[in-house]
């Protein structure tokens, strides 16, 4: 199972994306999108990623505002995966 972060280095690697807070064993970053049909886009290469990664963000929709969020619920916290999976869902963000 992957390791759990400490307040320390959760701290640290946050400042490492691009827009994302932590609130406790959570990590979340809020996108408008241009448009409706952007943001399913961009929610769609999320689920494909995902999938591939087997680590799946909390997500919400609305209009063109799109909520993740991450944590690692089989560990009860934060861990690298949902660092790594954040990375690349600010990967996909930035190429909207
Ligand atoms: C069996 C499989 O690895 C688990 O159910 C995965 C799937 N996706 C997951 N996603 C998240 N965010 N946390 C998990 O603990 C988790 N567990």
């Amino acid at each position: 199972m992957a390791e759990i972060l400490n307040d320390e280095q959760a701290d640290a690697a946050v400042t490492k994306l691009s827009g994302w807070t932590r609130e406790g064993i959570t990590i979340e970053r809020t996108a408008k999108l241009p448009s409706f049909p952007k943001a399913i886009e961009a929610v769609d290469k999320v689920a494909e990623l995902a999938e591939a990664a087997d680590h799946h963000p909390d997500i919400d929709i609305r209009w063109r505002t799109v909520t993740f969020r991450l944590s690692t619920h089989s560990a009860g916290g934060l861990t690298e995966k949902d660092f790594a999976l954040a990375s690349q869902i600010d990967g996909v963000l930035d190429k909207v």
